[in-house]
């Protein structure tokens, strides 16, 4: 059977990241909407009724609205917005997340697909809590610095147009009110929210986050193999996994691998693991693509699980 599939919103930074990845495959019919009617509800809502899937790449209201244009039982979602990450009735889609999401996503008929900045963090340190190292409570601090393709289209147009004059470090979010905190604080197993300050560079593309650990408050101390161990072990009990973890170098001080843009055009996500036990102080690092794991790509390795096809069928397909 050929799948329809229909991108709401494939004129957008993600969407077209998406046709892009679809391209070539024989498996998929992508139901294309006129540029001119991208806006038209009556349009949009008889291609989500004629779907299976549906990728909705909006801003939150519009992709509320995307949900209730679906009068059907069948048309299944994937919805790359803020809108539902953290509605129970929606399967979260970070297939690494725990053993069995994959499975959950691949049944699911409404999926919510991470946003690019809680993947770093949940990756790096719900395996921690998971295995005890680290408090749920823990007063966590995450930062990183993002490609200004993450603020969608009108960023983009913001600093292609001033190019080199554009600020090549520009921390935002300063009220700590980011609108990935719920989901942060959720899918780790947090029970305290998280400091969240995030930073735009003058780049197009790619991200690298860190969790620092001020680690010499807890009773036990984990070392920093051990934080590598939980981390590891959490990954590789993970099929199909597009996370990577480095091998653990205490001696390493700095690495060409944290380049924010090494992971672009990619769904790989790789964290690394830097400690210095003496001082009881480690960094829980993640390179990936805002575009890549952080949204397109993440989009279609959930479209494939949902239509039960690997990875490897899906570029040969
Ligand atoms: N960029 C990123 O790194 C990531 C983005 N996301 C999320 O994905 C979603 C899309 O983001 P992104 O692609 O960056 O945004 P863009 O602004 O690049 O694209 C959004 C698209 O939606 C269209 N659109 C806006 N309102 C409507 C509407 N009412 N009906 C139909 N189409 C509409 C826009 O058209 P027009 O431009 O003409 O207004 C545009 O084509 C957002 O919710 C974002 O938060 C998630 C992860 C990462
Ligand atoms: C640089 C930049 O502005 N990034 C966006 C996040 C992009 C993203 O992936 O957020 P969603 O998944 O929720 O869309 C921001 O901080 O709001």
């Amino acid at each position: 059977m050929v799948a329809k599939i229909f991108i709401d919103g494939e004129a957008g930074t993600t969407g077209l990241q998406i046709r892009e990845r679809l391209a070539g495959r024989r498996d998929l019919e992508v139901l294309s909407i006129a540029p001119e009617k991208r806006k038209d509800q009556d349009e949009r809502k008889r291609l989500l009724n004629a779907a299976d899937v549906a990728i909705l790449c909006l801003p939150d209201d519009a992709a509320k609205e995307s949900v209730r244009l679906i009068e059907n039982d069948t048309t299944r979602v994937i919805d790359a917005s803020t809108a539902f990450r953290v509605d129970p009735d929606w399967a979260y889609g970070f297939s690494e997340m725990e053993k069995g999401q994959s499975e959950k996503i691949a049944k699911a008929r409404f999926v919510a697909n991470p946003g690019c900045w809680p993947q770093g963090l949940i990756a790096g340190l719900r395996p921690l809590i998971a295995a005890g190292l680290v408090p749920a409570d823990f007063p966590v601090i995450y930062h990183g610095i993002s490609g200004y393709s993450g603020g969608g289209r009108q960023m983009i147009e913001d600093y292609v147009a001033e190019g080199s004059k554009a600020s090549q470090f520009m921390p935002y979010g300063l009220t700590f009110q980011h609108k990935h905190v719920p989901e942060m604080t959720l899918y780790t197993g947090l029970t305290r929210e998280p400091l969240f300050e995030p930073v735009v560079g003058n780049f197009a593309q790619g991200m690298t986050t860190a969790l620092p650990l001020q680690l010499g408050t807890l009773d036990k101390v984990p070392t920093g193999a051990e934080i590598h161990a939980a981390i590891a072990d959490h990954f590789a009990a993970i099929p199909d996994s597009f996370v990577r973890v480095a091998p653990y170098d205490p001696a390493l001080g700095k690495t060409p691998a944290l380049d924010p843009q090494a992971h672009n055009g990619t769904n790989t996500l790789t964290l690394h693991v830097f400690a210095n036990d003496a001082r009881a102080q480690a960094v829980v690092a993640a390179v990936y693509d805002n575009l890549g794991k952080g949204a397109s790509g993440a989009a279609v390795q959930n479209l494939n699980l949902m239509l039960g096809v690997s990875a490897a069928e899906s570029l040969a397909a």
